[in-house]
């Protein structure tokens, strides 16, 4: 479960380009299933979504994450709540293209957590699970989309995470891609990890393997359902 508790997040407080991208937004997810984060370009989704993946602290508020307040955390809690807790889905997957696809899915764990023969070994499990187990060695740029899409879900797995967090995840995919990369992560909730997905792609949305949604608008939830 993760809850939000009247928080703001204002970027650039003391400046003349000051924003105020979440304006008192009070939330709760639960452990279960697929949620959707969804809204207009602005409404603050990527914002919410760094705050709960750890990755940023709201300017106020209070973010919950599995019952434990991650908002006042020092940052190096924060960086270890964040390898421990979240596996990131970004847009366009930010694979790193020059890397070979075992590399890229060992990089959430740099710096080096634990021997490499170990990691090595989670790394190759999981690229056979994806059906990728002899394409290790290739360099990421060399992979067609869908080959992308499952080193990109592959990166996100591989510290086991009970909380996926993806970011447009869809957005540069075709509706066949896209249904599939949905299927995926469908079936990580299915595992028992919490999903939660940022998308104003409509299709994405509404999509039926959807278990709940939350508008926001202006840095506020305007609705749930
Ligand atoms: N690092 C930052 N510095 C200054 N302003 C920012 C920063 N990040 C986001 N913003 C601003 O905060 C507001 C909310 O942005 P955010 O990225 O959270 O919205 P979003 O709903 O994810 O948008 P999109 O769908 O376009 O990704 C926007 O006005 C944006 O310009």
């Amino acid at each position: 479960m993760i809850q939000l508790e009247n928080v703001t997040k204002i970027y650039n407080p003391r400046r003349p380009d000051r924003v105020e991208a979440l304006r008192g937004l009070s939330l709760r997810i639960p452990a279960e299933g697929v949620s959707v984060l969804r809204g207009p370009s602005g409404s603050g989704k990527s914002s919410l979504l760094s705050l709960i993946g750890c990755m940023a602290r709201p300017t106020s508020g209070r973010v919950l994450v599995e019952g434990r307040e991650v908002s006042r955390l020092p940052e190096r809690f924060l960086t270890e709540v964040r390898r421990e807790t979240f596996g990131f889905i970004f847009q366009q997957f930010n694979l790193v293209r020059a890397l070979s696809v075992r590399e890229n899915v060992l990089l959430p764990l740099y710096p080096l957590a634990e021997g490499f023969s170990a990691m090595r070994r989670r790394a190759d499990r999981l690229l056979e699970q994806f059906g990728l187990a002899d394409k290790a060695r290739r360099r990421v740029a060399t992979l067609s989309g869908g080959e992308q899409q499952r080193v990109a879900i592959a990166r996100a797995l591989i510290n086991n995470p009970r909380i996926i967090i993806a970011d447009e995840p869809t957005a540069h995919l075709d509706s066949r891609l896209s249904g599939e990369l949905l299927t995926a992560l469908q079936q990580l909730a299915a595992e028992g990890r919490t999903v939660i997905i940022a998308t104003h792609d409509r299709l994405a949305a509404e999509h039926p393997m959807v278990d709940r949604r939350f508008e926001l608008r202006d840095g506020l939830l305007v609705e749930a359902a």
